[in-house]
């Protein structure tokens, strides 16, 4: 069984790196020819995760055609998926596994609706979960879910993508899976902000709590299994990436706290996933206030004091 990741960014490289070491053969697809060199040759992603090595089971490179394994993973950017699926249809018909966590702009879909769309002939899963790259590199112990809608496909995926250090749980609830991991990433950005402007662990904790409230609402207008979000893809992913510093999204938030400027050139899903769920949550007539405030700070039209007192005079309710 041979594995092909595309997508050599941090999280490409640290599923590599797993899986790998675990004896997998893996294709590591990296669109860059000069990036495929240059990992190939020092064993390393020295620019989205320095000092994992390669074992020798990867094999980094820009080739596509090399890149068709037995189980394909996509670990691209949300935003990107689907410009992959269009440029190489020759995924199409394939079993492919989502290792993306974000809604897209303009549709409102997740990354295995994206897929089901731009790719209508394959199969499509989504691996998620709490997870730092970093920490799977390091061989550290993780628990993640495969979402597959074919309980059998679910099965065998399950059974080839674990390995010495990450375990996974298995669920045909594709549409819960991916809303977990898509908007802990907006609740991350909020909780960031909040922690940022000195506003406390206990405002922190109120909103992890609201935020998981609405992510079980927009879990429901979806048609999610109701216990998919008190699982790893939700609840688990909402407590990793709302408390530590290794979350970008979390990071991002804490700038905007701060009143400070982020790096544009990192990853941060919850950016557009913001925009795009407070667009879907308007269709649905969803309420889901976290999201409209935390795209309010990103375009900057309020700040997070005024945030604060925009969800603190919503009228009063039960909880
Ligand atoms: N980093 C983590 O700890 C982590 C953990 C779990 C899940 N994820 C998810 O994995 C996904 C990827 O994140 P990452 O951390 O690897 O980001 P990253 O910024 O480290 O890397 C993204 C990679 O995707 C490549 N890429 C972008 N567009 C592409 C395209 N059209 N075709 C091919 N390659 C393209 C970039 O060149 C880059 O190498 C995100 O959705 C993220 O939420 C990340
Ligand atoms: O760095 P982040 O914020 O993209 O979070 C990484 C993972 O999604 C955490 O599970």
């Amino acid at each position: 069984m041979s594995v092909s990741i595309l997508g050599a960014g941090a999280f490409g490289t640290a599923l590599a790196i797993a899986l790998g070491r675990g004896g997998t053969p893996v294709t590591l697809w990296a669109r860059n020819p000069e990036t495929a060199k240059a990992m190939q040759e020092s064993r390393e992603n020295s620019a989205r995760l320095p000092g994992a090595n390669l074992p020798e089971t990867v094999t980094v490179t820009a080739q596509f055609a090399d890149t068709l394994g037995d189980t394909i993973l996509l670990s691209v950017p949300m935003q990107t998926l689907r410009s992959l699926l269009h440029d190489h249809p020759e995924l199409d018909r394939r079993t492919l596994v989502a290792c993306c966590k974000g809604i897209e702009l303009g549709t409102g879909l997740g990354p295995v609706a994206v897929i089901h769309e731009a790719a209508p002939n394959t199969t499509a899963a989504i691996l998620t979960g709490p997870s730092f790259a970093a920490d799977i590199a390091r061989g550290l112990p993780t628990a993640l879910t495969l979402a597959c809608r074919d309980h059998d496909i679910g099965k065998s995926l399950q059974q080839s993508l674990i390995t010495p250090n990450i375990r996974l749980y298995r669920t045909t609830d594709t549409t819960g899976a991916e809303l977990g991991g898509a908007l802990k990433n907006v609740m991350a950005i909020a909780c960031g902000a909040t922690i940022g402007a000195g506003l406390g662990e206990s405002a922190r904790a109120a909103l992890m709590t609201r935020g998981y409230a609405e992510m079980n609402r927009m879990a429901a207008a979806l048609g999610a299994q109701p216990d998919t979000l008190s699982g790893l893809s939700g609840f688990g992913d909402l407590t990793l990436t709302c408390t530590s510093e290794q979350s970008r999204n979390y990071r991002l938030g804490l700038s905007l706290g701060r009143g400070e400027e982020f790096d544009t050139s990192i990853t941060v899903e919850g950016a557009a996933t913001a925009r795009a769920t407070a667009a879907r949550a308007a269709e649905l007539k969803t309420d889901m206030p976290i999201t409209a405030v935390v795209v309010a700070l990103l375009d900057r039209r309020i700040g997070v004091s005024e945030a604060l007192d925009t969800l603190l005079s919503r009228p009063l309710k039960e909880e």
